[in-house]
């Protein structure tokens, strides 16, 4: 009653039965949204911007603990490759020029491990001159997507048969070489005849000298270097920081080590030679122009009958 004085008590009991019936909804209400998020990992939060004040209002696979109160200490949590974006973000919705605010980062859990974090909220209340006073919100920990994603952009990478780095994981290396501005050797090594030894010795012979040729190009060489299957029965040897002479140098003996190779099929020790044109980075290349160079050194090779090493 607006005057002070009691309602009446039949409206009383009006008043009170509805006050019932809304609580009743309202915890029926929390039930379904609670069965909504229950295994979404979602939390919702809420940011209050002029006092810095967080609340987290269900916690997932999270601890209460884990989840900051205040803006400067979620802040202190971030991820210092992420904060800036993050931050751009956050403030850019703040300050009206976005429909939401949206990142995905890492944060600092408490027992100091990484986690990614997808978040995603708006301003649901400003004051008469426009400041945001609650901002409403939810994250998700993604960490177990983003480590799946981790493994499939490394597996895109990797031939499955040697455990080499494929076509595209070589290419990306010889990218990063050109974008950092270094030199390196390049050398296309190619299987002689290996249609023939495949017709003669069985499909599942010939991977078998795949690996093993992929084995022993790839064992001696250091972190500057990279060794890729190419395709078939192409491998790549990208030999970092190498000159001519140097280059020369380990090429010669991985030839003499896959002359030396065997693989057994029953009674017989199987060996094949492989043709290798080798080339070196001049400076102001890109790689398509040294790729092309090693690739015409080992068409020499295989002209000249095979078995060799041929230099461009
Ligand atoms: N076993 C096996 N064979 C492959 C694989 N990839 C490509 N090959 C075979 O490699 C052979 C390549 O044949 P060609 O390109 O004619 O070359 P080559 O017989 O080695 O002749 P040269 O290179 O001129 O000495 C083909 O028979 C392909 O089937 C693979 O993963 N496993």
């Amino acid at each position: 009653m607006t005057d002070g004085s009691t309602p009446p008590a039949d409206q009383m009991q009006q008043l009170q039965a509805q006050l019932a019936a809304a609580l009743a909804e309202v915890a029926h209400l929390k039930e379904k949204l609670d069965a909504a998020l229950d295994g979404t990992g979602i939390c919702i939060w809420q940011g209050r911007p002029q006092s810095g004040d967080l609340t987290v209002f269900n916690y997932q696979n999270f601890e209460i603990g884990d989840m900051a109160p205040h803006f400067g200490l979620w802040l202190a949590k971030l991820h210092p490759h992420d904060k800036q974006a993050v931050l751009d973000n956050y403030y850019a919705h703040l300050a009206g020029k976005t429909p939401c605010y949206e990142a995905v980062y890492r944060t600092l859990t408490p027992d100091g491990s990484v986690c990614w974090l997808w978040d995603r909220g708006r301003v649901v209340e400003r004051d008469d001159a426009g400041q945001p006073l609650r901002i409403l919100g939810a994250h998700r920990d993604i960490t177990l997507e983003k480590e799946h994603e981790a493994q499939l952009a490394m597996q895109a990478r990797l031939d499955p048969l040697t455990g080499l780095a494929n076509r595209r994981g070589l290419l990306d290396f010889l990218k990063s070489i050109d974008r950092r501005g270094g030199s390196y050797a390049l050398a296309m090594v190619d299987v002689d005849h290996f249609k023939q030894f495949n017709d003669l010795h069985g499909h599942d012979i010939g991977d078998r000298v795949l690996i093993a040729i992929a084995r022993s190009l790839s064992a001696p060489l250091s972190d500057y270097d990279l060794c890729g299957r190419w395709g078939g029965e192409e491998f790549l040897l990208v030999l970092g920081n190498a000159d001519m002479a140097a280059a020369n140098d380990v090429i010669v003996q991985l030839h003499q080590a896959v002359q030396r190779l065997t693989v057994s099929s029953g009674e017989q020790d199987l060996s094949t030679t492989v043709s290798i044109g080798l080339t070196v980075h001049q400076p102001g290349e890109n790689f398509d122009e040294v790729l092309l160079r090693a690739d015409r050194a080992l068409l020499s090779a295989k002209r000249k009958g095979r078995n060799m090493v041929c230099r461009r």
